[in-house]
């Protein structure tokens, strides 16, 4: 489920105004026997950037994925715009006017940067996807038109001169930034960001940020990121997981605030601890033992 889903109700159009709202409530993931998500609920408000984190293996990709529709809820209720979301297919996403960019870059290695991008257009193209896909524009002009839409969005992202490359051949942070442009082409209202600023340096990923926060005219965002300065500088509401449950939720300042945050941190730092000390008694036996 997720704005993957076709909606109940008969509304499927663009509506970019301020119900462009998405409610998840009372999600439960379980896998096999694992509760990866605990009756957890989050509301991205129009216009927001909302920020997803916690320790590792707290729950985040999962309700990313629950969010875009790649997990399916054991239980829980998500809507979209008003609507509630059943059962749907990624492929509808863009329609609903969802983008998103994972954590894996995802381009296409046989297409171009250009056309990577261009396939990202296809919900203002008349063209359509698979047109887009297979280069086989139903006019010259819908062409034109995606390609100067494509263009625009890798202006956007400071990657135009690598058009006409091909993504395998691009340093990471450069493929990052056309996953970006292909996500932002089609001018989604709400924009799911897993991880956008990981194996970033510390100036791309202040570029990120302001990029982030330049969008939010247009969009809403939902960011599931493990840097916490970028978090905290670029949201504006912050929903906190730990072992699948939520544990804090509110502005950046009421989280880094709240104890119980920095406890599910601080956790986890003396476990990282532990282990590495452990590790490193086990690598002193083998040398010096
Ligand atoms: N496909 C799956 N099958 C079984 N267990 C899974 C699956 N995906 C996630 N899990 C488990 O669900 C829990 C939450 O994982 P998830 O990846 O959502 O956490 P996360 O907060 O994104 O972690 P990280 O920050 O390390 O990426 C973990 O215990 C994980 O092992």
């Amino acid at each position: 489920m997720g704005p993957l889903a076709q909606p109940t109700g008969s509304q499927l159009t663009h509506d970019s105004g301020p119900t462009a709202r998405l409610e998840m409530t009372g999600i439960n993931v379980a896998f096999g026997g694992v509760l990866a998500l605990t009756d957890v609920s989050l509301v991205v408000e129009p216009g927001q950037v909302h920020g997803l984190i916690g320790p590792n293996g707290a729950g985040k990709t999962t309700l990313f994925n629950v969010a875009c529709g790649l997990v399916r809820p054991t239980s829980g209720r998500i809507t979209w715009r008003g609507e509630e979301m059943r059962r749907l297919r990624p492929s509808q996403l863009t329609k609903l006017g969802v983008a998103r960019t994972l954590q894996g870059v995802g381009l296409f290695p046989g297409m171009t940067v250009l056309e990577n991008v261009m396939v990202g257009a296809h919900r203002h193209g008349k063209a359509g996807f698979l047109s887009a896909f297979l280069a086989l524009p139903s006019s010259d002009k819908d062409e034109r038109l995606l390609r100067e839409r494509a263009m625009r969005a890798l202006t956007e992202l400071n990657a135009e001169r690598y058009a006409g490359r091909y993504p395998g051949s691009l340093p990471y942070p450069v493929q990052k930034r056309v996953a970006l442009a292909r996500a932002l082409v089609a001018e989604p209202d709400l924009l799911l960001l897993d991880e956008p600023a990981s194996g970033l340096a510390e100036d791309e990923m202040h570029e990120l940020g302001e990029l982030i926060r330049s969008v939010v005219g247009r969009m809403s965002v939902l960011l599931v990121e493990h840097h916490m300065d970028l978090v905290m500088r670029v949201c504006d509401q912050i929903t906190v997981l730990d072992s699948g449950k939520q544990i804090a939720a509110g502005t950046p300042e009421q989280v880094q605030n709240d104890p119980a945050v920095t406890e599910a941190y601080l956790g986890d730092a003396v476990d990282a601890e532990a282990d590495a000390a452990e590790l490193s008694n086990v690598d002193g036996g083998r040398t010096h033992g």
